[in-house]
């Protein structure tokens, strides 16, 4: 088993370096963590996404429950919920509560400016620079694909991507349960998923010998992760790996931002034909962007209210 890799995206680097690196990873584990990244997010933003996370998390409960999110559209707080592995519902029940929003103009229950200062505009912005980095690095898979630099780019524009922040703790008594699940093994679904992960540790990928292998928490890097409908399009040959989050022991209090990038909604996703083997069939035949997520989200997401 090998360790999940680092890849720096300096730009002194030569960029073929950089195409294998990311290449050889999603091969393999469909998961990476990535450095060097300043020239595309500024190196203060994460650190100041992370901030503004903890500060919302701080206000009280009833302030955030008057925020809680309608439906699977909108975005808001979704509140705490103690374990359930309730199976047809994607993430169980973990130790988390979280806030969510998507695009901009997407109808989402933002906390008053005057309770958390700057909170919206911090948000806005993290979600714009991720989304930079996420058209970067479709750039450097699309070259490792074969195909041309903005191949991915139309998929990338205006796109519809879900940013969750994520508050993972265990309350006491909850121990006497015994249950340590923050997020339930699943794939995600969109194509790339760029997480922002603090100190505490805790996220686990499943290896080809189904071992949980751990990301560890490393400074200044962001974890990226392919999801289905990359797999999707790629005929399987790149991979969405099922991953899991252990939530940290009672008293410690973990933070996460994913970043969904699920594309423009109408793209047509079709198969890369240099993915299919001689002789053989597309797997899958093509599908919207928006379909595709619409059905999967049917299929394995049962929302309770
Ligand atoms: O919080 C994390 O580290 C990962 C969460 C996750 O996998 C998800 O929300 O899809
Ligand atoms: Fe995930």
């Amino acid at each position: 088993m090998e360790n999940i890799s680092t890849i720096s995206l300096n730009i002194q680097r030569p960029e073929q370096d950089i195409v294998e690196d990311i290449r050889a990873a999603c091969l393999t584990y469909g998961f990476f963590q990535v450095t060097d990244y300043t020239h595309i997010i500024p190196k203060e933003l994460p650190i100041r996404a992370l901030e503004a996370s903890r500060q919302f998390f701080q206000l009280p409960l009833a302030t955030k429950q008057s925020l809680r999110k309608l439906d699977h559209i909108s975005g808001g707080y979704e509140p705490y919920k103690v374990l359930n592995l309730e199976p047809s519902n994607k993430y169980g029940f973990g130790h988390n509560e979280g806030f969510s929003f998507a695009a901009i103009n997407h109808p989402t229950a933002w906390p008053d400016e005057s309770l958390t200062h700057g909170f919206q505009v911090t948000m806005r912005d993290y979600y714009d620079a991720v989304s930079s980095l996420a058209a970067q690095l479709g750039r450097y898979i699309a070259i490792g694909l074969g195909l041309s630099r903005d191949y991915f780019d139309d998929f990338f524009t205006d796109q519809l991507a879900h940013v969750k922040l994520a508050h993972y703790y265990r309350p006491q008594e909850s121990d006497s349960i015994g249950s340590n699940v923050g997020v339930a093994a699943h794939t995600d679904w969109g194509a790339i998923t760029i997480l922002l992960q603090d100190e505490i540790g805790g996220l686990e990928v499943l290896d080809q010998a189904s071992q949980w292998v751990e990301v560890p928490p490393t400074p200044n890097a962001f974890v990226v992760n392919l999801g289905d409908l990359l797999q999707r399009w790629t005929n399987d040959l790149y991979k969405s790996t099922k991953h899991r989050v252990i939530s940290p022991p009672a008293g410690l209090h973990r933070y996460s931002i994913p970043f969904f990038s699920q594309g423009r909604p109408d793209y047509i996703v079709k198969t890369i034909e240099s993915c299919i083997p001689p002789g053989k069939e597309a797997k899958y035949p093509p599908i919207k962007a928006e379909a595709y997520l619409k059905l999967k989200f049917e299929s394995t997401y049962s929302m309770v209210a």
